[in-house]
C-alpha cells in the first residue's frame, strides 16, 4: 500500500525537476506529486507572496501542499527585482537584466528559494527559505532554464546554467530551503518523545 505523496503545486517543470532530484536523494528521501494550478500571484515581500499562493493552492486542492516562489534579488535595487523577477525576465531578457544594473558600483545579487508548506484549508502555511550569494553576469550557458544563464554563485566560476545539474543541486537556493522543508517533514513524522 502506498501512503498519500505530498503534492507540489507548480506550473514550472524545471523547478519540479530539480526538487524531485533534490527531495529524492539523501538518507530519507522524500516523493512527490505535482498539480499545475493558476494561482495568481500578489504584491508584498517574498513571504506575503508565498503565503498566498499555498494558502490559495491549499483551499483549492482542499489538502495538504507545497509551493516555491523564486526571486532573484539585487543589491544595487535594495532586493528589487525580487519576487517580480519572472516579469522583469520576461519583458527585458538576460541581457536588459544586465542593461539594468549599467551605471550601478555593484552587480551583486541573490537568489532567494521560499518554500511553503500548508497543512490544508485555513492552516497557515510555514515558510522554509534558502539563499544562494552571487553575481549577475552576462549570459553564458544553456538558457532554459529562467535566469539561471546570468547568475555566478559566489565562489563559481561558473554560472548555474553551466554547471552539472547536480552540481547547482548541491549549492542552490533552492537546495538550502529543501532542506529544511525535508527536516520538518521528517519531525512530522516523528512520534512525540
Ligand atoms: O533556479 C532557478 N534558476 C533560474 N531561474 C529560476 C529558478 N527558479 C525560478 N526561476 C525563474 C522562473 C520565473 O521566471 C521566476 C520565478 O517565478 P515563480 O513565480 O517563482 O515561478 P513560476 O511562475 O515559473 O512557477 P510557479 O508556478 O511555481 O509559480 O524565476
Ligand atoms: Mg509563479
Amino acid at each position: 500500500m502506498s501512503s498519500k505523496k505530498l503534492i507540489f503545486v507548480t506550473g514550472n517543470q524545471n523547478k519540479l525537476k530539480e526538487v524531485k532530484k533534490i527531495l529524492s536523494s539523501g538518507p530519507n528521501p522524500i516523493e512527490i506529486d505535482s498539480q499545475e494550478l493558476d494561482i495568481p500571484e500578489i504584491q508584498g515581500t517574498t513571504e506575503e507572496v508565498a503565503r498566498a499562493k499555498c494558502q490559495r493552492a491549499a483551499e483549492l486542492l482542499g489538502g495538504p501542499c507545497i509551493t516555491e516562489d523564486t526571486a532573484l534579488c539585487f543589491k544595487a535595487m535594495k532586493g528589487l527585482p525580487g519576487p517580480y523577477i519572472k516579469y522583469f525576465l520576461t519583458a527585458l531578457g538576460h541581457e536588459g537584466l544586465n542593461n539594468l544594473l549599467v551605471g550601478f558600483p555593484t552587480k551583486e545579487a541573490w537568489a532567494l528559494c521560499t518554500f511553503a508548506y500548508s497543512a490544508g484549508p485555513g492552516s497557515e502555511p510555514i515558510i522554509f527559505e534558502g539563499r544562494t550569494d552571487g553575481t549577475v553576469v552576462p549570459a553564458r550557458g544553456p538558457g532554459h532554464f529562467g535566469w539561471d544563464a546570468c547568475f555566478e554563485p559566489l565562489g563559481s566560476s561558473l554560472t548555474y546554467a553551466e554547471m552539472p545539474a547536480d552540481e547547482k543541486n548541491l549549492i542552490s537556493h533552492r537546495y538550502k530551503s529543501l532542506e529544511k522543508l525535508r527536516e520538518y517533514l521528517q519531525s512530522l513524522n516523528q512520534p512525540p518523545a
